[in-house]
């Protein structure tokens, strides 16, 4: 066992050089047929950034595949909400190229699922229907998605994407990458953690009770399929973060294979799921050079574990654009997405019409 002088930090440093090397067309070639099958669009121009960064949620021109149609009137909604293009001008932006290149992207795989060179916009999945999550067929699902999102500004803010670094930051190229969309079962996706080459934990990803994982085998043959999965198709292939990351793996529905979602740095901004860096740390620690690593599954195993979610859905409480709250009141959260989305639309019917 290794002497308590040896031991390392709980987190290992990182560099920018390090974090540029999870953003997604730094790994997806390495790992591309382990993955969902995705296209990159790269660079962004100026402009598009600028629409990102823009305040409110808008749509540039041409935008939309379908005649934009209101389900709801002022009179019906009893909001009295104005949409931006009446009290307020907003620079216009469109893009053409982007949207035809998005086009293509929805025609190849039947529909998207979006994300920046590092986040998705999970935190506002509610804005499209809930039993197609993040799903996009036209370049205006993808514009409200990343628009409406507080996780993907993440990915636009230096501060952010290089926070914890031991150097400079460095400029990179902004990145929209267009995965082929999928009925993804969250109950088998997984989180799995890797520190020094070495399996040490896998946790649930959704904080939801399941109860397959207590049948007789199971957490065993899942135990099994990842640590063989890792070895065979990981292990080894991240020099460039030192054998230090955390992958996102999707199991297959027989739990014996799966595919990699994404991967992430061994660091606090990636969350730990079940576990936390003191755990994972400790694990390292028992399971120094001469011990022969059996990774830990933690799952939630009863309806009434701690990290067990109640009803609400997912990051609703903080993703509300202040000025959809004049719409809000009274309606479910899909009522409401809806209305929310029908006004975006009727304002951008309202801006063609103007012009
Ligand atoms: N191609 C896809 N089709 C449908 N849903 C997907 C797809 N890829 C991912 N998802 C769903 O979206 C969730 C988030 O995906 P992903 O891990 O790529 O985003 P992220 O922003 O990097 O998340 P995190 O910040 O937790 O790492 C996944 O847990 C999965 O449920």
């Amino acid at each position: 066992m290794p002497s308590a002088v040896n031991k390392p930090d709980v987190f290992p440093s990182l560099t920018p050089e390090i974090i540029l090397s999870f953003q997604f067309s730094s790994w997806y070639p390495k790992f591309a047929s382990l993955s969902i099958k995705s296209t990159v669009i790269r660079p962004l121009t100026r402009d598009f950034l600028d629409y990102l960064d823009a305040d409110g949620v808008f749509m540039p021109e041409g935008a939309e595949d379908i005649p934009a149609e209101s389900t709801l009137s002022d009179e019906e909604d009893g909001s009295g909400y104005e949409s931006d293009s009446e009290d307020e001008e907003h620079r216009k932006f469109s893009f053409p190229e982007l949207d035809a290149k998005i086009r293509e992207a929805v025609s190849r795989y039947g529909a998207v699922f979006p994300k920046l060179n590092f986040s998705s916009p999970r935190d506002a999945a509610w804005m499209l229907p809930a039993s197609s999550p993040l799903k996009c067929v036209s370049p205006a699902d993808v514009y409200l998605l990343l628009k409406s999102s507080d996780f993907v500004q993440h990915d636009l803010n230096l501060g952010h994407v290089f926070d914890g670094c031991e150097s400079a930051p460095r400029i990179y190229d902004l990145e929209l990458v267009l995965r082929k969309w999928y009925p993804v079962d969250r109950s088998r996706e997984l989180r799995c953690f890797v520190r020094q080459e070495k399996l040490l934990g896998i946790s649930q990803r959704d904080p939801n009770y399941y109860d397959f994982w207590n049948e007789s085998g199971t957490q065993i043959k899942v135990l099994d399929s990842v640590k063989t999965f890792w070895e065979n198709n990981i292990k080894g292939k991240w020099p460039e973060a030192g054998g230090d990351y955390v992958f996102d793996f999707l199991l297959t529905r027989d739990l014996s294979r799966g595919h990699i979602i994404d991967f992430n740095p061994y660091a606090p901004r990636t969350d730990p799921l079940l576990f936390t860096y003191e755990d994972l740390h400790d694990l390292l620690f028992v399971r120094g050079d001469d011990y022969t690593p059996q990774p830990e599954l933690r799952v939630v195993d009863s309806p009434s574990h701690p990290a067990a979610t109640r009803n609400a859905p997912a990051h609703q409480h903080n993703m509300v654009p202040l000025e959809a709250l004049t719409i809000s009141s009274g309606r479910g959260v899909q009522d409401f997405a809806g209305a929310l989305r029908d006004e975006i639309r009727r304002s951008m019917q309202d801006d063609s019409d103007d012009d």
